[in-house]
């Protein structure tokens, strides 16, 4: 096998922090210490080949941003040591390669220029990294005076089109448009069908498991597990949601975790992701697949509570006119549950309580992904039927079953109370909760060969035979 592209070893980092911004300038002064050490990253060992494309998670402040910087050599550590080999393009924090006062052209050339690229190459290429940010006469004004989105599109305009060896990305897609990020993912495809390593953080479950073949999860400076990203992101996501009490013991589980290969399996998993477009690596660096057998997880496929998965994306709109509360998913006899099995039936129920006379009243559903597809939604009537009348002071109850055909994930819920405004007699939202509850669905072990949001296999799910001669 090739030499790792990325190669750290210990890598560790640590920051003075100051109670109040003064103990920096007394410290300073006096010479007298008035920091104490904090620990943003510990020691992390990681070797990244060429071609790879890794994915880092973990919750806020567990130092995926001080890794990315270690690794595009914009901190120094003060432990251990990273070696990073070919031409690096790093699109770290919003703006932070860019020099304010110089306009976006002057900021191209002195950017590509530090990524290594001659002056010549960068002008030669001029035209197509002004193509690709797309910003008009924008870029000749000075880079202050340039929204987050148009930064965003020239300083990923400049790295996609630097050549780089290793793409480092920290979340910066997110604060394009989506047209944008649709455009620059397509880029980060050809980069990386051209055999470049790319390493990027997100917080966007979808994107490491369509994008990535290997991803990292950190947590207070620790690297808990390097795998298949559909292992990795699960446990991150319990990380997030488990109650704190329970934190410890969940990240000592998931440290000693470890991968079984299982080739037979495997092997038809592979076959699974390739009929779905996913790109799968033959091995991982370490020369052997970190397949996760999900025959190890005790808790999977068990239908429970847990009262730390609460979704932290939820918008309650302002009531118009009723007030949806008390919603919760139980099973078919009547448990509060929200980590679901695949296959089975469940009931969403909320109230509806309205303030005031409401006509051609229907409440409805939706349930999303991740990254925000509607997978499915319902209504309690159809276009000939609402309920014809309310009146103000009535509490609705509505009940909404639904299969789990979806695979192992975490799916939120959408609910929706709409009636008809008499004065413009449009249908409008009474009230409106998005991301209202999230459930998860755990896995069956033979979700390994599976792909997608949908479980429409039947049983059998395959069967093969010879064929004579
Ligand atoms: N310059 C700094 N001085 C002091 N502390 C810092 C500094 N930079 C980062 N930290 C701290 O180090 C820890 C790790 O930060 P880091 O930005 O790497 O986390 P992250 O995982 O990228 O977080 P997020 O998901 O919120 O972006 C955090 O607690 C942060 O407050």
């Amino acid at each position: 096998m090739s030499a790792p592209v990325i190669s750290a070893r210990g890598l560790g980092k640590d920051f003075r922090v100051y109670a109040k911004p003064g103990d920096r300038l007394v410290e300073l002064l006096t010479g007298r210490p008035r920091h104490q050490v904090f620990r943003a990253l510990g020691e992390v060992d990681l070797q990244i080949h060429a071609g790879e494309t890794v994915g880092i998670v973990g919750r806020n402040g567990s130092g995926k941003s001080t890794l990315l910087q270690l690794i595009a050599g914009v901190l120094q550590p003060n432990r251990g040591s990273v070696a990073v080999q070919g031409r690096v393009a790093a699109l770290l924090e919003l703006g932070s390669g860019f020099s304010p006062d110089f306009t976006g052209r002057e900021n191209v050339m002195l950017n590509a220029q530090v990524m290594g690229l001659r002056r010549s190459e960068v002008e030669a290429r001029f035209d197509r990294i002004e193509r690709f940010a797309d910003i008009g006469s924008f870029i000749d004004q000075p880079v202050r005076t340039y929204s987050s989105g148009m930064m965003v599109r020239l300083a990923f305009a400049v790295a996609i089109n630097a050549d780089p060896d290793v793409l480092i990305i920290d979340e910066a897609l997110a604060v394009g448009d989506e047209a944008f990020q649709r455009k620059c993912f397509a880029r980060i495809e050809e980069i990386r069908e051209a055999g470049a390593t790319i390493l990027f953080v997100s917080h966007s479950a979808a994107s490491v498991v369509n994008l990535c073949d290997r991803a990292l999860l950190l947590d207070e400076g620790d690297l808990l597990m390097a795998g298949r990203p559909k292992d990795v992101v699960a446990r991150y996501q319990r990380l997030v949601h488990a109650p704190l009490e329970q934190r410890q013991a969940l990240r000592e589980e998931i440290r000693s975790f470890k991968p079984v290969w299982d080739s037979e399996r495997e092997a038809a998993g592979e076959l699974a992701q390739d009929v779905g477009g996913k790109h799968e690596p033959a091995a991982t660096p370490e020369g052997k697949h970190a397949a996760a057998d999900i025959r190890e997880w005790p808790m999977e496929a068990q239908e429970r509570f847990e009262p730390g998965l609460v979704p932290e994306s939820t918008v309650d709109f302002v009531p118009s006119g009723a007030r949806i509360h008390d919603l919760q998913l139980e099973t078919a006899d009547g448990r509060r549950v929200n980590v679901l099995v695949p296959g089975h039936a469940y009931v969403l129920r909320y109230r509806v309580h309205f303030e005031r006379d409401a006509h051609a009243v229907e409440m409805g559903m939706a349930i999303k992904s991740v990254d925000g597809i509607t997978l499915f939604g319902q209504s309690s009537h159809g276009r000939s039927g609402f309920l014809a009348g309310v009146t103000a002071g009535t509490d609705l109850e509505v009940e909404f079953r639904f299969l789990t055909r979806l695979r192992p994930g975490t799916y939120f819920l959408n609910v929706g109370c709409q009636g008809l405004d008499d004065a413009s007699n449009e249908r409008v939202f009474l009230h409106r909760i998005l991301d209202a509850a999230c459930f998860r669905i755990e896995g069956m072990p033979t979700d390994r060969y599976k792909v997608g949001y949908f479980d429409l296999s039947d049983e059998p799910a395959c069967r093969w035979r010879t064929l004579p001669g």
